[in-house]
């Protein structure tokens, strides 16, 4: 099976960086990098500029996701994960990065790879204000209605 692909005009505000890729076929997120350097103390965020704008067509966001290995080796993720990038946005495309290690600082670079962009189709609603919803199985249940697991500190 091929991977369907759709093009999306970009434009690099600093050409000196890498553009946006996909490091295997296959991959959902194109990375991203930093156009700063920028140096996060333990618990501080940071708004990080990556030099990409984009033209989405219609009936398309961009979202902006951390990536695994930063946020497991270093505790580095995305405020706002999944970040929206709107189909109209024609800005800078801007990753809210926070340091979540409790001890360590995290230092970027310019052109290091900070999160991934995810290109996703994405449906507008028609919202129908009713009087009623109809019934299903789960309800209002929600926020562990159906069970956890047991910490140290859960109250019994
Ligand atoms: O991580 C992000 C999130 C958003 N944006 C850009 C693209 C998006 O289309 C725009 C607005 O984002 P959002 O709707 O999340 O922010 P808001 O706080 O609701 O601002 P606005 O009132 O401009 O919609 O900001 C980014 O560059 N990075
Ligand atoms: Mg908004």
């Amino acid at each position: 099976m091929s991977e369907s692909r759709v093009d999306i005009a970009l434009k690099m505000l600093d050409p000196d960086l890498p553009a946006p890729s996909y490091a295997h076929e296959g991959d959902a997120g194109a990375d991203l990098c930093a156009r700063e350097d920028v140096t996060l103390e333990p618990g501080q965020r940071a708004l990080v500029p990556t030099g990409v704008s984009l033209a989405l067509p219609l009936g398309y966001v961009g979202l902006i996701h951390p990536r695994s290995g930063l946020a497991t080796k270093h505790g580095l993720t995305v405020v706002n994960a999944p970040g929206t990038v709107d189909a109209g946005y024609r800005g800078e495309l801007k990753v809210t990065l926070l340091n979540t290690d409790a001890t360590t600082p995290i230092v970027l670079k310019r052109g290091d790879r900070i999160a991934q962009l995810v290109i996703q189709k994405v449906e507008r609603a028609h919202f129908i204000q009713v009087q009623d919803l109809d019934d299903s199985s789960r309800g209002a249940g929600g926020f562990g209605s159906t069970g956890g697991f047991e910490t140290a500190n859960s109250s019994h």
